[in-house]
């Protein structure tokens, strides 16, 4: 119809339009390396023992009620105690504005929409590189972007001092955003110390940290360990937003399950900043989902199953440990001229490899393999099946 003859097609997403790719491909050898999503070692998606017991749980549920537009309580209430501590005084005092969100996207979104809303004038600063939807979000929610160093290729490593400079450099009371552990695409995260470091210039600067944690769990097998850049945040009195996404850590990917949260001044202004959070998601999509929420809320909510929870994150992030140091050993056995090291320094779903986009095109055409034209690596793809394949490409097109 001629209503439209006006619209260009959408570019393919750099992540999404690889799972198109490769779905595409027929051949019996292809890999999918490509988008972040957890494979077990055939090479399959998996539903954690711990979601299964918990669907039966709600299984027959009579309840199919909208959701408050916040999405559900008891969801919220237990995913703040997973990112500020189960014994947190901010919890404790109802300083929290908190709203359940369509996953991680969703989170970082309404926070974007609502930045965009009561502080029109600022910016945000977003590290090089970054999750490529990041730059979406926030081009969509109309708040300006500026960047800041973050990845050193030099080492594959984090470029602290460029990162301190830009953070030293911004104008007082700039936005950031951080990866809160596992940083994507990189794999890259400040150390502790470094963190402690940045906390404090933040509270020199009087910037405003917004954590991006999509990963709890995921970097080092132990969700309380992969909030510690948050934890150093509160205690150094920060007033931070965090977004929240169950999507890897539970294997909720399509549920869409996740939490906005802003920590405010006092009860009084979490209950205004929550209702400003709900404004906005009513004509966006009203309230959340309700399943998934119910999920997370039986799991979280039950001693025994937030125990296996656990433990099967464990298993998740320890199976990606390996294949780190099996698709670097690999390497190394082809007698690689490159020095692999970052393969096994760097954690979380990703590596960032160091293959340049001809690279990767090789071993796409040649080899059928498929990952992002930045180089990265989405280690869940990785199986003690396809890693001798996937070293022998990548020294194939790399030595
Ligand atoms: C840093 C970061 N934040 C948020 C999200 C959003 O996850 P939700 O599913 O909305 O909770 C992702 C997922 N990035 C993965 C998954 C595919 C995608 O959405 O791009 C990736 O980078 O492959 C992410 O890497």
């Amino acid at each position: 119809s001629s209503w439209w003859k006006n619209v260009e097609p959408a570019p393919k997403d750099p992540i999404l339009g690889v799972t198109e790719a490769f779905l595409a491909d027929p051949s019996p050898d292809k890999v999918n390396v490509g988008v972040g999503a957890y494979r077990d070692d055939n090479g399959k998606p998996v539903v954690l023992e711990c979601v299964r017991e918990a669907e039966r749980r709600i299984a027959g549920s009579s309840f199919m009620e909208y959701l408050p537009m916040g999405g559900s309580v008891k969801m919220v209430e237990e995913t703040l105690k997973l990112a500020y501590g189960d014994n947190s005084e901010f919890i404790k005092d109802k300083r929290i504005a908190a709203v359940q969100s369509l996953s991680g996207t969703g989170a970082c979104r309404l926070f974007a929409d609502f930045h965009k809303r009561f502080r029109p004038d600022s910016q945000i600063y977003i590290p090089v590189p970054t999750w490529s939807n990041h730059h979406n979000i926030w081009r969509d929610a109309q708040v300006t972007q500026k960047t800041y160093h973050y990845y050193h290729p030099e080492t594959k490593g984090l470029n602290f001092s460029g990162l301190m400079d830009d953070v030293k450099n911004a104008p007082e009371g700039s936005f950031f955003l951080l990866h809160a552990c596992a940083h994507n695409p990189t794999g890259v995260d400040p150390t502790e110390e470094q963190w402690r470091e940045i906390s404090q210039l933040f509270k020199a600067k009087n910037h405003f940290a917004f954590f991006d944690m999509a990963y709890q769990g995921f970097a080092s097998g132990d969700p309380a360990k992969d909030a510690k850049s948050i934890r150093i945040f509160l205690e150094d009195g920060h007033h931070i937003g965090i977004s929240q996404s169950y999507a890897k850590n539970m294997g909720l990917y399509g549920q869409r399950v996740g939490c906005l949260s802003v920590l405010c001044e006092d009860e009084k202004q979490a209950v205004t900043v929550k209702s400003q959070l709900q404004q906005l998601a009513r004509p966006m999509y009203s309230n959340p989902p309700l399943h998934g929420a119910q999920i997370v809320s039986t799991i979280l909510g039950d001693p025994e199953l937030k125990s296996l929870w656990l433990k099967e994150v464990k298993i998740m992030a320890d199976r990606i440990i390996g294949m780190r140091t099996t698709l670097r050993e690999s390497l190394e056995k082809l007698g690689s001229p490159l020095s692999w090291e970052h393969v096994t320094k760097q954690i979380g779903m990703f590596c960032y490899s160091g293959l340049t986009p001809e690279q990767v095109d090789r071993l796409t055409s040649e080899y059928h393999i498929y990952m992002t034209r930045n180089g990265r690596i989405s280690m869940a793809g990785v199986t003690t099946g396809n890693v001798g394949y996937l070293a022998n490409a990548i020294h194939e097109v790399t030595k």
